[in-house]
């Protein structure tokens, strides 16, 4: 598939990538965005996280997440094996560090679908890296049934998510961008844009310095 900056901008500059954090309450929508945004951009990959919840139909090992058993993950926070980790629901996320500081490096994005407790440790890692964005339900009401027609868990999960989504919510605020998810083409279009305009940002554009000179130099003009 196309690059889309490529294709946009027939001069690419060096960029390093940016850490792209979808967040919301349970149910709101970030996975049915952040899956649109892979597919319709090359320049972006899923941080895969490691779970010990169990998968769900539909999910892929290793594509979703890594589903991991408790001991395998326990081991990897002794190793140090995560950028930031946090319980979520009674089970363990964590980002895998592999890959993703030389991904950066060499203008890879990613895009991480985690819950608040992630954003603000990435955030404290490498604030400059990150663009936190938040995505809201339209209501509670709306919430409760795109959950239940998820048709992914039974009544007592979805009480307990919607009991954590006012816990969750409450974050609103850390995040620099916050998107309503009350139509999902416009949602989607939101955050691709969001994504578009912090890939221009002067700071990450690393190529700038060297393609101004080049430009200005005495013997160009
Ligand atoms: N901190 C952190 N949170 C994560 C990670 N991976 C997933 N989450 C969050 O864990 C929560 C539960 O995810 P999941 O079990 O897939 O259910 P979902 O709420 O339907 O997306 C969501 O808020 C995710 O954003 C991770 O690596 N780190
Ligand atoms: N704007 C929307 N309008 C109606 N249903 C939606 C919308 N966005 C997502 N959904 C549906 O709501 C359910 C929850 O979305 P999902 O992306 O799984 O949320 P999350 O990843 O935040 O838990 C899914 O069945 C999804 O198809």
């Amino acid at each position: 598939m196309a690059d889309p900056v490529t294709t946009e901008n027939p001069t690419p500059l060096a960029r390093r990538g940016l850490m792209f954090i979808l967040s919301s309450p349970s149910g709101a929508g970030k996975t049915t965005i952040a899956r649109r945004l892979l597919q319709s951009d090359a320049g972006i990959a899923l941080s895969v996280s490691a779970t010990t919840r169990p998968i769900r139909p539909g999910e892929t090992d290793g594509k979703d997440y890594h589903f991991v058993e408790r001991g395998e993950f326990d081991a990897m926070v002794e190793d140090h094996a995560f950028l930031e980790w946090a319980h979520v629901f009674g089970n363990s996320y964590g980002t895998p560090k592999a890959q993703i500081w030389a991904g950066l490096k060499a203008g890879t994005d990613f895009l991480f679908d985690i819950d608040w407790q992630g954003t603000q440790q990435l955030s404290q890692r490498a604030r400059e890296d990150v663009v936190p964005v938040f995505i809201l339900p339209p209501s509670i009401d709306e919430l409760r049934r795109r959950l239940i027609a998820r048709g992914t868990d039974d009544k007592n999960v979805i009480e307990a998510r919607m009991e954590r989504a006012r816990a969750e919510i409450s974050h609103w605020s850390d995040y620099d961008y916050v998107v309503v998810n009350d139509d999902v083409d416009r949602c989607y279009e939101q955050v691709r844009r969001i994504l578009e305009a912090e890939r221009l940002r002067r700071e990450r554009q690393t190529g700038l310095v060297n393609f101004v000179r080049k430009m200005t130099a005495p013997d160009a003009v």
